[in-house]
């Protein structure tokens, strides 16, 4: 469902602790290094976006979570980058189990029907070029739930941009 996929890291060691304290120990401070490192390796894919939109959490682990890590990530991206970023044309409509611990199926059957483009996004997702944004991609479920509703919202293409991931190569 995406094209390209690119990431600072392999998800493991420091990479792997800088998400962990930007995720669940509050540690916001380290969106903006982390951001820095993102606009670097997704050189490439910037260069190529009209949009940079972030995974959406849904509304009750936001409100769980007070943050959205993706949407940290993206917004510094989009400062650094001059890319704009657009948090509301993709939602997450359905509250999912944390992706964590499952099995690549259960991840994928996890996603299905999660995200959806509002009518009102349509417009200005139309022809355009989407770099999507997270913090991870594991088994690349979320990366490729997320595309295929942008492209049904009628984006043209959709790449993806990560801080770190658990395999190299997943063009
Ligand atoms: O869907 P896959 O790529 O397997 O797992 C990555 C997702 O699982 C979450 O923890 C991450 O924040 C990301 O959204």
């Amino acid at each position: 469902m995406f094209q390209r996929a690119r990431a600072v890291a392999l998800y493991d060691g420091t990479a792997r602790d800088l998400v962990h304290r930007l995720k669940y120990g509050d540690r916001l401070d380290l969106g903006r290094a982390m951001a820095r490192m993102m606009t670097s390796a997704g050189a490439e894919l910037i260069a190529e976006a009209d949009l940079l939109v972030p995974v959406p959490l849904h509304a009750f682990r936001l409100w769980r979570r007070r943050f959205n890590q993706a949407a940290l990530l993206a917004r510094s991206v989009a400062r650094m980058s001059g890319i704009p970023c657009d948090t509301r044309s993709l939602v997450r409509v359905k509250r999912t189990r944390p992706q964590v611990g499952l099995t690549r199926a259960q991840r994928a059957e996890n996603l299905q029907g999660a995200f959806r483009v509002p009518a009102a996004a349509k417009p200005r997702l139309a022809g355009r070029r989407v770099l999507l944004i997270d913090d991870v991609t594991t088994t690349g479920a979320t990366g490729n739930a997320a595309s295929r509703a942008l492209l049904r919202g009628g984006a043209r293409q959709v790449d993806l941009l990560t801080f770190a991931t658990v395999s190299a190569g997943t063009d």
